[in-house]
């Protein structure tokens, strides 16, 4: 249940606030191995959980365990409550939509063990998934807040929502790239705080790669704490609902939606790293699509520079416009030795069917560290190629 009675005393964290707490900028750059305990214990302090987590060393922000019976919201990076402006109480599952997207919520919980009964539940038919969440809707989420809706659609002029034509073209990597260009025209213009966020991340274990959100902080090189970059993660490296439903978790697109309007209002520029493409599934009826509505942001296409590109980039841009989005452009990422002709070529096409400039063409650079370890090295090569590569200029 989510009560929107009471702010939350000192959980508004407005610009002014935000440029406080920035760390000086001659700080150390926080990495994974750099948060202080306090900020590991993510899951389960501050909601009275009996559940004791052994916190992960290397990526120090999962729970080793998966408590998959628990109700309360494990997954949900309890960080992010500074963001949130009502108390919330979680009931385990995420909230249920305002208004007349409420959607009928299962009597319990999902857990594991219940997959074959949660599968057996009718299924909406010709469910049209971003039409039931009208922009108009935000201001339910701002009902408390100092965002109001008209300022949320200001808003939306500072941030970027980061999407793709599917999972692995290099969404994160764009992300990172164009952060850190941002915060270096910022700072050449007079300052300002460039922030990356990470909404929901899947495949988040030990032994995997590092998460999205460490790629985000060690690839922009911004001064920001990995630990304050997501708000859910999921150790299951499949699409977002299942990864939820897979450990009795439901995310809360309107939690996510209020969350991301602080995070606007906090910080100069937002880019906001989206999961899967436009159509990943979040919830058993939301898409991410559907967040980035909720956001009113413009969405940013990352897509592959080769053969396929064409038409997986008309395709998620018909789905943008769609869905109410406004696609602002597109990078071909990750062109090889030889691919130049054909990838001028697509963009060409792009640029002509679909009416979206091509804004970066980021050539690939191998040698991305696998670990923690050289990242500034291969920010500082990324630099110089970034900035030849991207038309900042085309941007919000
Ligand atoms: N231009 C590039 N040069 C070198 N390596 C790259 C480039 N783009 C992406 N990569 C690498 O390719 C891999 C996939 O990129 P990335 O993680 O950004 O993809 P993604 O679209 O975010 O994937 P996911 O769907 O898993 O979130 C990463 O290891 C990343 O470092
Ligand atoms: C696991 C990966 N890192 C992404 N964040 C989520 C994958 C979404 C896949 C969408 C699909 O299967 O069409
Ligand atoms: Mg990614």
């Amino acid at each position: 249940m989510m009560t929107n009675a009471a702010p939350v005393s000192g959980r508004i964290w407005s610009k002014r606030r935000c440029n406080a707490s920035r760390p000086p900028a001659d700080a150390p750059i926080p990495t994974t191995n750099s948060a202080s305990s306090m900020e590991l214990l993510l899951f389960g302090i501050g909601l009275g959980s009996p559940l004791a987590y052994e916190v992960n060393r290397q990526t120090q922000f999962y729970p080793k365990k998966v408590p998959h019976e628990s109700k309360k919201g494990i997954y949900r990076n309890e960080i992010n409550r500074r963001f949130s402006t009502t108390a919330v109480e979680d009931s385990g599952r995420g909230d249920p939509l305002p208004s007349d997207a409420v959607e009928p919520a299962p009597s319990s919980g999902f857990r594991r063990a219940d997959a074959a009964q949660a599968s057996s539940e009718p299924v909406e038919k010709n469910f049209r998934p971003f039409r039931a969440i009208p922009f108009e809707s935000v201001s339910c989420y701002s009902e408390n807040n100092y965002v109001s809706t008209k300022e949320g659609g200001e808003l939306m002029n500072h941030g970027v929502f980061i999407t793709g034509t599917d999972a692995g073209v290099g969404m994160t990597h764009v992300a990172s790239v164009l952060a850190a260009a941002l915060q270096r025209r910022l700072d050449e213009n007079g300052g300002g705080r460039v922030g990356v966020w990470k909404p929901v991340q899947t495949g988040v274990r030990d032994e995997a790669p590092l998460p999205d959100s460490a790629k985000l902080v060690l690839g922009s090189g911004l001064p920001i704490r990995e630990s304050e970059t997501f708000s859910y993660a999921f150790p299951d490296r499949v699409v977002p609902w299942m990864a939820a439903q897979r450990i009795g978790a439901r995310i809360s697109i309107s939690q996510l939606a209020e969350e991301g309007l602080s995070r606007l209002a906090a910080c100069d520029r937002l880019v906001v790293d989206g999961a899967g493409g436009l159509a990943a599934p979040l919830t058993d009826r939301r898409v991410v699509a559907d967040l980035a509505a909720a956001l009113a942001l413009p969405v940013l296409i990352v897509a592959r520079p080769g053969i396929g590109t064409v038409n997986h980039t008309l395709l998620t841009v018909a789905y943008a416009r769609g869905a109410g989005l406004r696609p602002i452009g597109v990078v071909l990422n990750g062109y090889r030795d030889g691919q130049a002709d054909i990838m001028e070529e697509n963009a060409m096409m792009i640029e002509r069917f679909a009416d979206v400039p091509v804004i970066g063409k980021l050539p690939w650079l191998p040698g991305a560290p696998a670990s923690g370890d050289d990242w500034s090295t291969w920010r500082e090569r990324w630099a110089d190629v970034s900035s030849a590569s991207l038309d900042l200029d085309k941007l919000p």
